[in-house]
């Protein structure tokens, strides 16, 4: 498990929580994160039982570098309580909260978390938290969400419900979703932290994932939510950098360490100037580029 706010979060895939064949497994598809599940992939019936399993796999399970991330059933249920107290002493990375609405939630989320943390001797401030929009309520409080608490890592828009709630339904071009991904991305990019795309559910489109997930890459989002172990490698491969971007990276991050040893923070490159936004962004290339094995340690280009 890792507790860093500044890693790559591409791939975030959903695991039922009542599925034990799947929560063994969940850790060989190379996610960045697994999302066991707790709410909507769980029957009322199977609630306790979910919740113990994943406790089980938490404490039990090696996941190797993946964040471990658990969806709790929502504020307005009779769960959420138990929800928490279990994740948190099992040690999670990170809390979901679904159909978020408000900050208040998002505090009183905070107050339950914290006082786990106390109850079970886990450093206070340890669990990461992030909330999915799911509602017109969410979208419209999107800002007030995201900044809620220090803890907040990122939040999320869950398309179905949303679409539900809006009175459409999802539509092949993604129209319907366009002014919530962008209120979304805003809201996450003003607080700093990150924003993530929604599920895709038809398994046998795969043209219509490529395109849903070339427009969330070309918006900017972080990554997406999944269901299935399939659509990893196809979002990693829409993440990845190419050879020129990958080069043109090493070239600023080179320039600019040459300028800051002449004490500058402004350099041009190929008559182009490189100043911060453009560092950043090299940054960000080199981190995808070593996350999908082109460059080797020392940064150099290797390919595939
Ligand atoms: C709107 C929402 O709230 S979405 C979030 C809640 N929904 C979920 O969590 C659903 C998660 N996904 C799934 O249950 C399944 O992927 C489905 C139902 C969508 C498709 O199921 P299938 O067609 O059986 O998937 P597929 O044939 O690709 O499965 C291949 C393998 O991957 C495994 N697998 C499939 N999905 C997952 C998953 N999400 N996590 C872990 N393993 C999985 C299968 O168990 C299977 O393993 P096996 O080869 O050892 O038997
Ligand atoms: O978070 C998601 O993308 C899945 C979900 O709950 C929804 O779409 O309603
Ligand atoms: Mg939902």
């Amino acid at each position: 498990m890792s507790d860093s706010k500044e890693r790559l979060r591409r791939t975030m895939m959903f695991v039922p929580g009542n599925n034990p064949a799947m929560i063994k497994d969940a850790g060989i598809f190379g996610a960045d994160s697994i999302m066991f599940d707790l709410e909507d992939a769980v029957s009322m019936a199977e609630k306790d039982a979910a919740r113990y399993l994943i406790y089980e796999a938490i404490t039990t399970i090696d996941y190797g570098d993946a964040e471990l991330v658990v969806r709790i059933n929502g504020l307005d249920t009779p769960y959420y309580q138990n929800d928490i107290k279990a994740m948190v002493k099992a040690g999670i990375d990170v809390i979901r909260l679904p159909k978020a609405e408000t900050a208040e939630m998002i505090h009183e989320l905070e107050t339950l978390v914290a006082a786990a943390e106390v109850e079970f001797g886990r450093e206070v401030g340890s669990t990461n938290l992030m909330a999915a929009i799911e509602s017109a309520k969410g979208v419209v409080n999107a800002n007030e969400i995201a900044a809620a608490s220090p803890r907040m890592i990122g939040i999320a828009l869950s398309a179905e419900d949303y679409t539900t709630d809006m009175k459409t339904h999802r539509y092949p071009d993604g129209q319907e979703l366009l002014y919530a991904r962008n209120v979304i991305l805003h809201a996450a990019r003003a607080a700093g932290i990150a924003a993530f795309d929604t599920v895709f559910t038809n398994m046998d489109d795969e043209a219509g994932f490529y395109r849903e997930t070339e427009l969330i890459h070309q918006l900017g989002f972080d990554g997406k939510s999944l269901v299935n172990p399939r659509q990893v490698a196809m979002v990693n491969k829409v993440y990845q950098p190419t050879e020129k971007e990958i080069r043109n990276a090493q070239q600023v991050i080179m320039a600019i360490e040459q300028a800051r040893i002449k004490g500058s923070g402004v350099i041009s490159l190929n008559g182009q100037m490189v100043d911060r936004p453009v560092v950043l962004r090299a940054e960000r290339v080199m981190r995808l580029a070593k996350a999908n094995n082109l460059v080797d340690a020392e940064g150099e280009y290797i390919g595939k």
